[in-house]
């Protein structure tokens, strides 16, 4: 089933164009990566997706309902997560405080109720909690629950970034560059990750420039290039396709990331 569908979408940023008649989908349960040049256009897919653009023309359907030009929150309601580029935890919040936090809008509590702490206020606080838990004990970080954000090495705090995502609900989450910065052992455990939440029964986008983690964890690949899609296929295919080779990883790459 398509999760995710992008038919003919354009972005033109004051009548310049940024994409230009981009197709994607993405089937439900999939690791799709999304790779290209720098400018290529990648994130702008993604704030596009999340509502932080508008599309100039064309359609995004997410489980088959038109999704662009609904308010950000109506879009992670519908079941659509992000993490950035940059880290954006709260370095000073524990581990858990900064799961939690991601469940916030599904809480059902109003203001009155926290204010009083009522009976719901606590019942839904011991539910986020209970859900936070389980969601640190599922990726190996139940041990980590009290310790500050800022505490853990790198690539755990990249880790409870997508462990906030997933306490959204969310059924789509989207990577921005999940590996960036991080040393070969992280990229290997990220790798690990992000793969058992597959088995999950997550759905993954991710942007990548890392063409070792995408080639091994992708089960479909998109390239773009100048705002327009040039390839899709598997990882084998990809890496052979001459257009990619080309405009992306260069003539005569090696394959590693062509970026850096
Ligand atoms: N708000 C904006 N206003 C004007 N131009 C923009 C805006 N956002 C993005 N662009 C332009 O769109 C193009 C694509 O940018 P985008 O950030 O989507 O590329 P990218 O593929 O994610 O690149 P990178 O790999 O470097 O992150 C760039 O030329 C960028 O300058």
């Amino acid at each position: 089933m398509k999760l995710l569908e992008f038919k003919g979408v354009a972005k033109n940023f004051s009548g310049l164009s940024v994409l230009e008649d981009v197709n994607l989908s993405v089937d439900q349960g999939e690791i799709v990566s999304l790779i290209g040049p720098n400018g290529a256009g990648k994130t702008t897919i993604f704030n596009l997706l999340t509502g932080v653009y508008q599309v100039s023309a064309g359609d995004i359907f997410f489980e088959g309902k038109k999704i662009n030009g609904k308010p950000i929150q109506e879009i992670v309601d519908a079941g659509i997560a992000r993490t950035f580029q940059n880290l954006r935890l709260f370095p000073n919040m524990r581990v858990i405080e900064n799961v939690m936090v991601g469940d916030y809008h599904n809480q059902k509590y109003g203001f009155l109720d926290m204010m009083f702490r009522t009976r719901k206020f606590k019942e839904e606080e011991r539910k986020a909690t209970q859900q936070a838990v389980d969601i640190l004990e599922s990726i190996g970080m139940a041990d980590k629950i009290d310790n500050y954000a800022s505490d853990l090495p790198y690539g755990a705090q990249r880790r409870l970034e997508i462990a906030r995502a997933i306490a959204t609900n969310a059924k789509l989450i989207l990577l921005d560059e999940p590996a960036a910065g991080m040393n070969g052992q992280e990229t290997e455990e990220l790798l690990e990750f992000v793969k058992s939440l597959q088995k999950r029964g997550f759905t993954i986008l991710l942007i990548e420039h890392d063409m070792n983690l995408v080639m091994n964890i992708s089960d479909r690949i998109y390239v773009l290039n100048h705002g327009r899609m040039i390839a899709e296929g598997k990882p084998a295919e990809i890496s052979k396709n001459p257009a990619v080779i080309e405009a992306y990883l260069g003539t005569g790459g090696d394959g590693d990331d062509a970026e850096s």
